[in-house]
């Protein structure tokens, strides 16, 4: 990692466009990730990041909204190299279209005059979903396509068909090589070590397959409200803004068979390969929930049925995984926050007979820098032959020498660097979105469930016999 403040003068002059930037998402996530990218020195020598948005801002309002985003947000902008930082933003307002480019085209030919030469342009779109059509086609007819890169927020479409469609015009615009359909799951750490743990130690290699996996649980709670995105959430739900998205990409890492190398082009195949194999949903398969209090929220129709949680018995119909079971579940206020990706190994044959039913998983942490925690059975110490369950844990930001990146920040750096392994392709979004299509046209009803809770608690049936993993307390009850 280059030096605090440094740049990666091997990296082309890029502009970067940022559609969205007043939002939500740019605030929190992608402005902070720019800065750490700075502090990490893992920015293009020259480059410029353009904020565009259907307001006018100025140049220095922006740069104001910037240092307040970091305040909020962190890294600090005292704690990084922000007087560099500032000169390098500017602001197109007036939105943009294919009608009406408002000020951008203005923006970028006077940022091209500074820079001198002619820069990479890489596009992002921090926008909502309904916001990509006209986008995409503003970048077609103002010519802003030729050369650049351009990056599309999850969810990619909101049904199987604005999928189709969306699809359908940005590769008649742009080439899937300039495409970069981010899905922050893919960019975290602990999801990137699924497949180095894998493939690079026998001690998962060998027991990675339905000989040795009684159940797969991918299993994210999360006790976060949505009442200041409501608006959004509500067209969106649990299943699009999670399930269809995050959920299905990580259970691809987990299910994939192993690429010919860890290059970018053969992970991305390898975990895109696997998707096809995934068995359509089933309407017995899915639970939905909505919290209770869920239509209270101002923005929300009182008759919403849209949910708040979902829980899935997904089938991977690949040898290796034929018949185990992969658990995905996913809710907004429930009783904790996690992000965990479980293996629960087949008890043993042998001498020792009462094995815990949860005595021997192998689970991925995909929080903060992520954690790797093997649960298993030993000896108690001490003078008697006592069997106990135990857990050892090792935090990825322990390792020795390592500077954990959250998503953005790794995921951005692969766009500059062109690396696509972590993003999504058009082929394998279309089969996430065939595995979810019956469940769209078919919904089961949607069921109520306390604030808090662990969900409703049709969702325990899903995974029995063996019970989901969090949530239970060791007599195996749901708490
Ligand atoms: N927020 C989050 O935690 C996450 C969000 N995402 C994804 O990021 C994207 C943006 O989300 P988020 O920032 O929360 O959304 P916001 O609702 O905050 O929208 C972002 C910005 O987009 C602009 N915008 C809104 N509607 C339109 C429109 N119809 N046409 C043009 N511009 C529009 C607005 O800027 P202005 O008014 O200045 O034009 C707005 O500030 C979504 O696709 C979401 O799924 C992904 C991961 C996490
Ligand atoms: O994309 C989304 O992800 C967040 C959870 O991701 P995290 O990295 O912030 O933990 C989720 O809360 C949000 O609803 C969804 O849009």
């Amino acid at each position: 990692m280059p030096d605090n403040g440094t740049t990666d003068t091997d990296l082309p002059p890029t502009i970067f466009v940022l559609y969205g930037a007043t939002g939500d998402l740019a605030r929190r996530m992608v402005l902070p990730a720019f800065y750490q990218l700075a502090q990490y020195g893992l920015l293009p020598k020259e480059w410029r990041l353009v904020g565009n948005g259907r307001g006018d801002v100025s140049h220095e309002d922006f740069q104001g909204r910037v240092h307040d985003a970091l305040t909020e947000f962190g890294p600090k902008p005292e704690d990084g190299p922000w007087d560099d930082f500032v000169g390098n933003l500017r602001f197109a307002g007036g939105g943009f279209d294919e009608t009406d480019p408002g000020s951008l085209l203005d923006v970028l030919e006077e940022t091209k005059q500074e820079m001198g030469g002619d820069p990479q342009h890489v596009h992002y779109l921090a926008v909502p979903p309904s916001a990509f059509e006209k986008l995409t086609k503003g970048l077609q007819e103002h010519g802003l396509t030729d050369g650049s890169r351009v990056v599309y927020e999850k969810p990619y479409g909101t049904s199987p068909d604005s999928f189709r469609e969306l699809d359908e015009l940005v590769l008649s615009v742009l080439d899937e090589e300039q495409v970069f359909r981010i899905d922050h799951f893919l960019g975290k750490e602990g999801t990137q070590d699924l497949h180095v743990l894998r493939f690079a130690n026998g001690l998962f290699e060998h027991v990675w397959d339905r000989e040795h996996v009684q159940q797969v649980q991918i299993d994210v709670p999360e006790t976060l409200d949505v009442a200041q995105r409501a608006e959004f959430y509500d067209a969106t739900g649990a299943t699009l803004d999670m399930l269809v998205t995050h959920l299905f990409q990580v259970a691809a890492e987990v299910a994939m068979e192993p690429p010919v190398d860890l290059s970018p082009e053969s992970l991305q195949e390898a975990r895109e390969s696997v998707l096809a194999a995934f068995r359509p949903l089933a309407k017995e398969d899915v639970v939905l929930g909505q919290f209770e209090g869920y239509t209270d929220i101002e923005g929300v129709p009182e008759d919403s049925t849209t949910d708040t949680f979902v829980a899935a018995r997904l089938w991977v119909d690949t040898d290796r995984w034929h018949g185990v079971p992969f658990l995905l579940r996913t809710g907004k206020k429930l009783a904790a926050s996690e992000q965990k990706v479980s293996l629960v190994l087949r008890k043993p044959d042998g001498p020792v007979t009462h094995v815990p039913e949860h005595g021997n998983v192998i689970t991925l942490s995909l929080s903060g820098a992520g954690a790797l925690d093997l649960d298993f059975v030993a000896k108690k110490p001490g003078p008697v032959l006592e069997l106990t369950q135990t857990r050892t844990t090792l935090d990825l930001a322990d390792i020795d020498g390592g500077t954990p990146l959250p998503p953005y920040v790794s995921l951005i750096h692969d766009v500059v660097t062109g690396d696509r392994s972590l993003f999504t392709t058009s082929a394998g979004l279309a089969k996430a979105w065939a595995t979810v299509e019956p469940l769209l046209d078919d919904r089961p009803e949607v069921q109520p469930y306390a604030e808090g809770s662990w969900g409703p608690s049709a969702a325990n049936e899903l995974a029995a016999p063996c019970g989901w993993l969090l949530g239970q307390t060791e007599e195996g009850d749901e708490q």
